[in-house]
Formats: structure tokens, sequence, C-alpha cells
């Protein structure tokens, strides 16, 4: 690492769901530092699979907070004793894993903003969190708050014209309102509640950071257009919910310096700039450089599709976000949870837990898997909702298995027809200038990508990194730094 020590550079941060990862971008924009902490292998005493625990009803999965202020001490300290020069960071941003929430406990605004540098983060936020445990985009456990949230607004088409998606169970409200009926207590006790991204970004600031417009817009809560939080809904959430979520902010902000603990014990410049930390997908559209008309695939832990919009349409299906990068513009989105650990689970039952044999059975079987179709969904799939293994035979007939090299062509092709059909109810047509722009984990196995061309009937690119996430914190730091936007002071 020391021949990078000199060069000045940006930082792009990613708290993702299975791991947290960092870039450094340097003014030229080349990645020239990459490192990640693993959840499961690299903490194990969290006993995460995933990155989440899924509890026994099988529709609640949180990830404990600490994990993720662990994995951060673990990844800094790493680039220190590597030599990184953090004297050369001018800005730092990042993205977080969408729509999952962390609860400070009062108190813990002063521990923030006191930090010791002889001590590790997670040595001293241990008892800053009313709830240890966080909800994360993966849950579903709140159907009762979702069907009471739509109702209060007039309907779930009511709620989507507002902020952007009908009432889903993964989105922050929801997953509030449930602590509130639940654990009136933790509530009361909570001093602020951040998303994933504005917590990391807290960390950095060592400050409550302010929740940006487009991860936002992540939490059926934001008024996407009016860039306001709904009073409407707030008040269907939970009590003084507008005080613990402070205002929200356009999300190419400059939040400010960096604490100074990262300067004493780091070596952090004094003025090294945060810039709004957002979502994990918005922070990918930005660092693809996304153009109208190209759709971008993201196949992380979920696998998502998504669209730079001119105007919202928002609809009963999918969401509709603010831009991270023209707040006078928006985008589209829709997640699909049985993504990467769906794919995961057919190599190790039918491809000997290998990539390579995974690939190989793409490759030995046929485009259209000579009429054998499948769709596998084995946690409850939030486009649309269901649940199982279906599959359907050449003759239309359901069947309960296919041989292994079909099981595994038609989880790809289903996965990936699946998500043109959900695109095209959206209004997405395949033009003949269609570029799709593939990230994440599975974007690193060309034969996959293959079966994406194959299905959309358009050309597939992928990027030098498949860390879009981070390289686009790192593009919106340097945003940040060559304004226009002033500095938020929060109250
Ligand atoms: N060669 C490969 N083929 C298919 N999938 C892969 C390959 N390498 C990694 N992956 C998938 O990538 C996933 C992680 O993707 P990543 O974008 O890092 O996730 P996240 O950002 O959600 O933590 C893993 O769960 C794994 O299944
Ligand atoms: O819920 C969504 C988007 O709405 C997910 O896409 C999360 O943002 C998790 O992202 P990955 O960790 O899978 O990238």
């Amino acid at each position: 690492m020391a021949e990078h020590a000199a060069r000045p550079c940006c930082l792009g941060w990613d708290f993702s769901t299975q791991q947290v990862k960092v870039v450094a971008v340097d003014a030229e924009l080349n990645v020239f530092y990459e490192d990640s902490v693993n959840f499961d292998k690299d903490l194990l005493e969290f006993g995460t699979q995933g990155g989440v625990h899924i509890h026994e009803d099988g529709l609640t999965v949180t990830s404990p907070v600490l994990m993720w202020v662990q994995a951060l001490d673990i990844i800094l300290e790493r680039m220190k004793a590597s030599g990184f020069d953090f004297s050369q960071v001018l800005a730092l941003s990042g993205a977080g894993q969408q729509h999952g929430s962390v609860y400070w406990k009062a108190g813990a605004s002063r521990v923030l903003t006191s930090l010791s540098p002889d001590l590790l983060l997670h040595k001293q936020l241990q008892a800053c969190f009313s709830i240890r445990d966080s909800p994360v985009w993966m849950d579903s456990s709140t159907t009762v708050q979702c069907r009471r949230l739509e109702a209060a607004v007039g309907g779930a088409q009511a709620l989507s014209c507002l902020t952007g998606s009908r009432a889903y169970e993964r989105f922050t409200g929801n997953q509030i309102a449930k602590i509130y009926q639940q654990n009136p207590e933790a509530y009361a006790h909570t001093e602020r509640i951040s998303l994933v991204s504005s917590f990391a970004a807290s960390l950095f600031l060592g400050s409550y950071a302010p929740i940006d417009y487009s991860d936002g817009s992540g939490m059926n809560l934001l008024q996407i257009q009016d860039k306001v939080w709904s009073q409407v809904c707030l008040r269907a959430c939970a009590p003084h919910l507008e005080e613990k979520l402070g205002s929200p902010v356009p999300s190419c902000s400059v939040l400010g310096a960096i604490s100074s603990y990262f300067v004493q014990r780091y070596g952090f410049p004094a003025g090294c700039k945060v810039v709004a930390f957002t979502g994990d997908n918005p922070a990918s559209l930005a660092g693809m450089k996304l153009e109208e008309g190209d759709i971008a695939v993201s196949l992380g832990t979920s696998d998502t599709l998504f669209l730079w919009l001119q105007e919202p349409m928002p609809a009963l299906e999918g969401h509709i976000f603010c831009n991270p990068v023209d707040a006078q513009h928006y985008m589209a989105l829709l997640c699909f949870k049985n993504g990467s650990l769906m794919r995961e689970k057919i190599r190790d039952e039918s491809a000997s837990c290998s990539w390579s044999d995974f690939s190989e059975a793409l490759r030995s079987t046929e485009m259209g898997n000579s009429g054998n179709l499948g769709f596998y969904f084995d946690v409850m799939e939030i486009t649309p909702e269901i649940t199982g293994r279906h599959r359907f035979s050449a003759e239309n007939r359901q069947v309960s298995a296919f041989p292994g090299a079909v099981e595994i062509r038609a989880l790809i092709e289903g996965q990936f027809m699946a998500k043109r059909i959900h695109a095209e109810g959206l209004g997405y047509r395949v033009m003949p200038k269609t570029k799709i722009l593939a990230t994440g984990g599975a974007s690193h196995n060309r034969d996959i990508l293959q079966v994406l061309a194959d299905v959309f009937g358009a050309p597939v690119y992928v990027t030098d990194t498949a860390n879009s996430a981070c390289v686009g914190s790192a593009y919106r730091a340097f945003h940040g730094l060559r304004g226009p936007s002033p500095t938020v002071r929060q109250a």
C-alpha cells in the first residue's frame, strides 16, 4: 500500500447485508485500494448467516448493530496496518443496505461527541443502542403495520403517490411502528433513529447525521415530491417520530468535518469532509453513471433492478426514490429478496458448492432450457409476495424436481424472466439501444450474465469493480467537495 501513500483521494464505504466494504478513489477516479470485512467469516462471535439472524417466526430478520461498528473498527485497523495514508483523504461518503434502522439510546449523542481515540469504537458504543438487533431489509414481519399505514392515508395507491411506494414490510416506518407497539419502553428511551446509511455517517461525523432524501424514500414516511416527512404517516407509525428522525437533507449535502476521533486515531486531516451517506442502490446508480434508457441490475444479497427517471410514476408494485445525484429527478427500483442466497442454495444442492460447476451447468444447457421453467423463493419474496419452489416441465406440468443442470438454468432464467416481466409491468421497454449495467457479487460470473443478456435480448456491461455502491460513494464524496450544496447544520 506504501506506493499509494501520497495520493489525495476520497473514500467510499458500503455497509451492506453481508459485509462492510471500502474503496479509495483518486482525483482521476481510479480505484487504488479496496477492502472488506465479512460478517459471517470475520465476526464469528455474532453467529450471523448471510449477515443476519432469521428469527423463529421466519419473518423477523435482524442484524446486531454492534457487529457493524466492530466491522468498521476491523477494517480501519487493517488499513492503518497496511500503511494506508489517511492524511490524504479529502472527503468520504458511504452507503448502507436500505430500510434497516438503528435506535440510539438517550445519552448516546454525548458518547458519540466525546469518543476517546485510545479505544476502538465498539468498546465505547456498547451501551448506546436501545434496540441491539436492528431490523433489516429482509424482514417481512410488519404486515399488520403496513395495512394500518395504508388505511391512515386512504389506501395503498394514495400512500404510493405520497411516498413512492405502497406499504412494504421492510420499509422503516412500518418497522418503527412495530417496535413502538411491541417494545414501547425501548422506543421511549430512543433519542434518535437512523437508517443504516445515516448511522454509519454518524460514526464518522461524531454526531447524529441526517437521513438523505434518496435513502429516506425507502421508509414510507417521506413525501418524495416535497422532500418533507409526511405528518399523516409519522402520526400513523409512532409518537414523537419527527424529533427522533431529524430533518431529511439533499443526498449531496456536506454534513461537516470528520470527528476528531478519526483525526487523532488514524490521522485523517481535520478538514476531511463527510458527505451524506445514502442507500446502497442509490449509491450504485451514482457509481454506474447510469444514463437515461439504461437499466441497472445489481446482483448482491438482494437482486435489484433500477432506472433513472425524470418524473415519478408511483404504482402498486416497485418503488420510486428521490434521485441521489440530481435532486430534481427520481429513480425506480424493483427488489427481489431471493437473489444470491437462493443461488448459493441451488449451487450447494446441484453444483457441489462450486461456482465453476454452476457455470459449467449453465454452459452445458441451452437457452430456453428445453421448455423447463422454475421459480425459486425459499424466503417470502418481495416482488411478488410468494414462497416455495415452483417447477414446470415443457408440457406445462408442475414437477417436483429437475436434473441438476436443468435446475440451475431454470433458476437463473426464472430469476431474469421475473425481472424483465416486472420491469415491463412498470412501463419499461427494451429498446435497440438498451444497455444493461450489472453489478454486485454475482456480476463476477460471466455465465450468469450471459443468461441475463439472453433474457433481455440486450448487451450486458460490467464495471471494473462489482462494488458500485462503494465507488458511487467515493464519486459522491468528490461531488460533495465541489459543492454547490452548503454545509448542513443539524439542530
Ligand atoms: N462467482 C460467483 N458467481 C455467482 N455469485 C457470486 C460469485 N461470487 C460471489 N457471488 C455472490 O455474491 C454475493 C455477495 O454479493 P455482494 O454484492 O458483495 O453483496 P452485499 O453487497 O449485499 O453484501 C454472495 O452472496 C455470492 O452468492
Ligand atoms: O431492500 C433493498 C432495496 O429496496 C435491498 O436491495 C437492500 O438495499 C440490500 O441490499 P444488498 O445488501 O443486497 O446490496
